[in-house]
C-alpha cells in the first residue's frame, strides 16, 4: 500500500500488484530498515518473494539496490523491521541461497581450472570424491562450457567467467540465487545469452530469483516482478506483475506491446525518481 502511494506521488499512473500475501514465500522483508553510522539505507522495504518466483529490483544509482540483496544474503542485518527465509530468520549467509556478484574476476579462484571451482562448491557440500568428476562435467555441461574444465578463469573471457561463476552456484544446488548486476560488465550478446541461460536454469531448478540490475529491459525481460526502489533513502517505489508470456524469446517478447509499455512505466517511474 505503501508503495502504491508513493509511485502515484511520483506521477507513475500504473501500479502495482500487491506484494503481499504471496503463495509460499521464500523471501519476506517486513518493515525492513537499514541504518549505517548516521545515515538510512533503506527504510520500511515490504515485500514478499514466492517460492519459485523471479524478481528484479531496479532503481537508480545508489538506492539502496545492492544493500537490499545483502540483506536477503544475511550479509547485513536490519536495523528495524526482519528479513527471513522460508520462515527463517536471515541470520547469516546460508549455503542453499547462492549468490552471483557482477565482478566475476574476484569471485572465482585464478589457481584452480573451471573445474575446479566447480568442485569448490562441491567440496563445501562434502560430495565425496569419486562423486564429484560427473557432477562437475554435468554444470559445466549445463552452463555451456563442457570443453573448458581445464582452463584457469584468466584463459577465459568475460562471459565464460560468468558461466563458470553460475556453474559454481548450482553446484552449490540452491533453493535460492540472488545476483546483483551479475552481466553489468559483458557485451550485448553475451549478456542476452545469460539472461537466456539464467532463465533456462530458474526454471528447470524451481529456485526463487532476486535479481538486480540497473537495465529496465533486461528486468522485464527476466522477472515474474520487477520492483522499483526511490532513492535517499532507498525504499520501494513502484511494483509491476509482468505477464508477458514464457518462455521469453530475445526478438518477440521485446517487440511485445506489452513490453514496450511496462518499460516505459519504468523509465517513467526513474525519471521521476531522480528529479
Ligand atoms: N557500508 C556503508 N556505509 C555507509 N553508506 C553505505 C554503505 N554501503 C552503501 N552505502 C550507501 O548506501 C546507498 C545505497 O547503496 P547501494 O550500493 O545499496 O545502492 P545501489 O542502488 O546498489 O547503487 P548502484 O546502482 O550504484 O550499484 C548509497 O548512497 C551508498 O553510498
Amino acid at each position: 500500500m505503501n508503495a502504491l502511494i508513493k509511485s502515484q506521488s511520483h506521477g507513475i499512473a500504473e501500479r502495482a500488484s500487491p506484494s503481499r500475501p504471496v503463495a509460499e514465500p521464500h523471501f519476506d522483508f517486513s518493515g525492513v530498515s537499514l541504518t549505517l553510522g548516521a545515515k538510512t539505507i533503506v527504510e520500511d522495504i515490504d515485500f514478499q518473494i514466492g517460492k519459485g518466483e523471479f524478481v528484479c529490483i531496479i532503481g537508480a544509482s545508489g538506492c539502496g539496490k545492492t544493500t537490499a540483496l545483502r540483506l536477503a544474503a544475511g550479509l547485513y542485518q536490519p536495523s528495524g523491521g526482519a528479513v527471513t527465509f522460508a520462515g527463517a530468520p536471515m541470520l547469516s549467509p546460508r549455503q542453499d541461497i547462492a549468490i552471483i556478484f557482477q565482478d566475476y574476476g574476484k569471485a572465482l579462484l585464478p589457481w584452480r581450472t573451471a573445474a575446479g571451482n566447480v568442485s569448490l562448491a562441491l567440496e563445501a557440500a562434502k560430495v565425496p570424491k569419486a562423486q564429484r568428476g560427473a557432477l562437475i562435467k554435468d554444470y559445466l555441461t549445463k552452463v555451456g562450457l563442457p570443453d573448458h574444465a581445464t582452463k584457469y578463469p584468466t584463459e577465459m573471457s568475460g562471459g565464460m567467467q560468468q558461466r563458470l561463476q553460475i556453474a559454481r552456484c548450482l553446484a552449490q544446488d540452491p533453493r535460492a540465487l540472488l545476483m546483483d548486476e551479475p552481466f553489468g560488465a559483458l557485451d550485448a550478446m553475451t549478456r542476452q545469452s545469460l539472461q537466456d541461460e539464467v532463465l533456462s536454469l530458474a526454471a528447470a531448478t524451481g529456485a526463487t530469483v532476486l535479481f538486480v540490475t540497473h537495465d529496465l529491459e533486461e528486468a522485464i525481460y527476466l522477472g515474474d516482478r520487477v520492483i522499483g526502489l526511490l532513492p535517499h533513502p532507498g525504499r520501494i517505489g513502484i511494483e509491476l506483475k509482468i505477464d508477458l508470456p514464457r518462455p521469453r524469446d530475445q526478438l518477440t517478447t521485446r517487440e511485445d506491446p506489452e513490453f514496450l509499455r511496462l518499460r516505459r512505466t519504468l523509465f517513467d517511474f526513474i525519471k521521476a525518481s531522480e528529479s
